[in-house]
């Protein structure tokens, strides 16, 4: 691409601007997940894999974890296997784990280590079995039951959450300059695989490496309001009141809780971004636009 002077001295006022933070943020970690939702188009997909890269070339260590749930449905689907959430977990039995699985660890996993490639990033794939990076058990879901008038355990199969992260192998990897990608699969002692919403692994990797920064991206502006509004820098109170009015319902239950614990857990800064948006890792990173929500531990 040939740029005139204006252009020219443009693209240079925009890499001085970005100097700061690319000083603040050499060396540190970020965590990106990307969202199945996010990465349904093709040019999108390219976008984000660029935006990787470019973290690293200027010095970050960015983590991927990515999610699949459009992707597992579309092949559960194909195969007749019937799927249905119970807040916002994916109820898995065995048949629905090979599946999971299988697009995860396998076709979704590949495909963006793949993109990473192409855009000149060394990308490795890992899946939470691999190293024993995610030690998962068995999650136990309260689900409020209108017969009991009173809230239950209901047991979804094979879902789990993350007991411990073994980040062993994630320090080989960036310490050789990979860039980790990785599947929410997790499993347990005796060996049992287990499907972990990829928000809930995200949060636990960022908080295990101290990371700079948590980003959730997906195909919404950020938490919503019932008006459509973006919601930002809530404190944990004004979270409980959004989910008991019925505000953050399904995939956003498990993100907001994550961010929150995240931050908790002494990550700088958690956002919830629309990956729709292209570069959006890249206009949160280095510029002051403040896209989505934004959760951070300087909340009240
Ligand atoms: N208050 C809210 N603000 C924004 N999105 C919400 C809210 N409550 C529920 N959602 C739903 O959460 C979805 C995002 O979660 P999910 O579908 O799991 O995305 P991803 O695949 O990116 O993880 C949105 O598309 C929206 O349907
Ligand atoms: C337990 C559970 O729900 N697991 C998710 C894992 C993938 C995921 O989290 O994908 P997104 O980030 O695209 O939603 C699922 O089976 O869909």
């Amino acid at each position: 691409m040939s740029l005139n002077r204006e252009s020219a001295l443009n693209v240079a006022e925009v890499l001085t601007e970005a100097l700061p933070y690319i000083q603040n943020f050499s060396g540190r970690t970020v965590v990106v997940k990307f969202g199945g939702n996010a990465m349904v188009d093709p040019a999108l997909h390219e976008s984000f894999a660029r935006d990787v890269v470019l973290m690293k070339l200027v010095g970050m260590n960015p983590v991927v974890v990515h999610g699949g749930g459009p992707q597992i449905g579309k092949l559960l689907e194909k195969l007749n296997i019937q799927s249905h959430f119970i807040n916002g977990m994916r109820v898995t039995d065995s048949q629905t784990m090979d599946v999971v699985e299988m697009v995860l660890g396998g076709s979704v996993n590949k495909e963006i280590v793949s993109s990473i490639s192409r855009n000149g990033g060394k990308a490795i794939g890992v899946t939470g079995k691999d190293g024993g990076l995610i030690q998962a058990r068995k999650l136990k879901v309260n689900r409020y039951s209108p017969e009991l008038g009173a809230s239950e355990i209901v047991d979804i199969g094979q879902v789990g959450e993350v007991e411990k992260i073994d980040t062993a192998v994630l320090k080989v990897l960036i310490g050789s300059d990979f860039i980790p990608v990785i599947a929410p699969i997790g499993v347990d002692s005796a060996g049992n695989t287990y499907n972990i919403n990829a928000d809930l692994v995200a949060g636990k990797i960022a908080e295990v490496m101290q990371a700079e920064k948590l980003m959730l991206l997906t195909n919404v502006a950020g938490l919503l309001d019932k008006d459509g509004k973006i919601l930002t820098g809530l404190s944990t109170p004004q979270v409980d009141a959004l989910i008991e009015d019925g505000t953050i319902t399904g995939g956003m239950l498990p993100k907001i809780a994550c961010a929150l614990d995240a931050v908790k857990g002494g990550v700088s800064s958690a956002h919830i971004i629309d990956g729709r948006v292209p570069h959006a890792v890249l206009l949160e990173i280095f510029t002051d636009v403040g896209i989505g929500t934004l959760i951070s531990n300087r909340t009240p």
